[in-house]
C-alpha cells in the first residue's frame, strides 16, 4: 500500500507520522514544493522508526511527481493555513490554484488513486477536484467531519466529566466556523443520549465550542492545528487501506442525498478499499434539515468564488 501526502508542512508531516506509527502502509511519499523540506521531514520521521517500532518507509521529494507513481491513496494538504482572525474561506484565492495543480499532477502518475482533500476551504477544494478531474465521485473524499466529530467528542466529554471513550457523536455539514451541524440529539454516553445528562444551555455551549474548534486553536497557536487533523486523515487512510468499512462523516459529492445536489459537503459515508463505498442517509429532524440547508448555502457561496 503506497500513500502520497502532498504538503510536508504541519498537517502533512503529522499525517505521515500517524500513518507510519500505525504500521499498515508499506510506503509513504511526502512531497513539497519547498526545496529539501520534504526530504528533511522524511529523514527526521524515519529516524523515529526504531524508537516507535514501525516499518513503513517514508520518502521525501521536492516536487517530482514521478516518485508518487502508482499511489493507492493521495492526500492533499498543500496550501496556506489561516492566521488568527481569518476564516477558512479567505484561503480560496491561493489554495484553489494549488489544489487544482496538485490533483492534476497526482492523477497523471496515479490514475487509479483515491484522493483525500485536506486543504481549506476543504468542501470547496473537494468540489474543485470533482470539477477539474475525471475521477469518479467515490474516489474523491474531503476530510473535515472526522476532525470536527473528534472535537465534538472532546467537548462532550469535558461537559459530561467523562472519559472520551465513553462518548460518541458526529458532526455533518460544511467544515466552517458557522456551517458545522453537530448531531447533538444523537450523541450518547454509553448508549444513553447526552441530553439525559446535560442541560440545553450546556449543550448549546458544547455546540458553539465545537463549531469554532479550528478558530480557537488558530488563535492559541498563531496558525491552524495539526495533531488532530493529522490523526483524522490517518484514520480515513487506514479505513481505506485496511478495507475497514468504517463510517466517518466526509465531504462527498451529493446527488440528491439530504435533498442536496451538485455540492461537496459533510455526510456520513462508509470507507473501504474502494474509497466511499456508500453514503449513509440518516433521518434528520426539521431543525437538523434546516441547519444542513443553511450550511449548504454557505458552501455554495464559497463554491461560487471558484
Ligand atoms: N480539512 C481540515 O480539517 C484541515 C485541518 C487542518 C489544516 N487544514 C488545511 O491544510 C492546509 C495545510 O495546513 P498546514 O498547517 O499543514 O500548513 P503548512 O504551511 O504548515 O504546510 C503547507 C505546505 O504546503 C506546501 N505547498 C504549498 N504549495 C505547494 C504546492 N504547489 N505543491 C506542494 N506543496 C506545496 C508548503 O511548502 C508547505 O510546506 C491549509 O490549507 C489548512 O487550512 C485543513
Ligand atoms: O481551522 C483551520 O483553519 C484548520 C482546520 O480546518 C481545522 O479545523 O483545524
Amino acid at each position: 500500500m503506497k500513500i502520497t501526502v502532498v504538503g510536508a508542512g504541519a498537517v502533512g508531516a503529522s499525517c505521515a507520522e500517524y500513518i507510519a506509527i500505525k504500521n499498515f502502509a508499506s510506503e509513504v511519499v511526502l512531497l513539497d514544493i519547498k526545496e529539501g523540506f520534504a526530504e528533511g521531514k522524511a529523514m527526521d520521521l524515519m529516524q523515529t522508526a526504531s524508537l516507535n517500532g514501525f516499518d513503513t518507509k517514508i520518502t521525501g521529494i521536492t516536487n517530482d511527481y514521478s516518485v508518487t507513481a502508482k499511489s493507492d491513496i493521495c492526500v492533499i494538504t498543500s496550501g496556506i493555513p489561516r492566521k488568527p482572525g481569518m476564516t477558512r474561506e479567505e484561503l480560496i484565492g491561493i489554495n484553489a490554484g494549488i489544489v487544482k495543480d496538485v490533483s492534476s499532477n497526482l492523477i497523471k502518475h496515479s490514475p487509479n488513486t483515491i484522493i483525500i482533500v485536506v486543504s481549506n476551504p476543504m468542501d470547496t477544494m473537494t468540489y474543485l477536484v470533482h470539477k477539474s478531474t475525471d475521477l469518479p465521485k467515490h474516489r474523491i473524499i474531503g476530510m473535515g467531519g472526522a476532525l470536527d466529530s473528534a472535537r465534538f467528542k472532546y467537548r462532550l466529554a469535558e461537559a459530561l466529566e467523562a472519559p472520551i471513550s465513553d462518548v460518541d457523536g458526529m458532526v455533518i455539514g460544511g467544515h466552517s466556523d458557522t456551517g458545522m451541524v453537530p448531531l447533538t440529539r444523537m450523541a450518547t454516553r454509553n448508549s444513553v443520549p447526552v441530553t439525559e445528562f446535560l442541560s440545553e444551555e450546556r449543550l448549546a455551549q458544547v455546540l458553539e465550542d465545537t463549531k469554532v474548534g479550528g478558530a480557537t486553536l488558530t488563535k492559541l497557536l498563531g496558525t491552524s492545528a495539526w495533531y488532530a487533523p493529522g490523526a483524522a486523515v490517518s484514520a480515513l487512510v487506514q479505513a481505506i487501506a485496511c478495507d475497514q468499512k468504517k463510517m466517518f462523516p466526509c465531504s462527498v459529492l451529493l446527488e440528491g442525498e439530504y435533498g442536496l445536489n451538485d455540492i461537496c459537503i459533510g455526510a456520513p459515508v462508509i470507507l473501504g478499499r474502494n474509497g466511499i463505498e456508500k453514503i449513509v442517509e440518516i433521518e434528520l429532524n426539521d431543525a437538523e434539515k434546516a441547519h444542513m440547508q443553511e450550511s449548504a448555502d454557505g458552501v455554495r457561496k464559497t463554491n461560487d468564488l471558484l
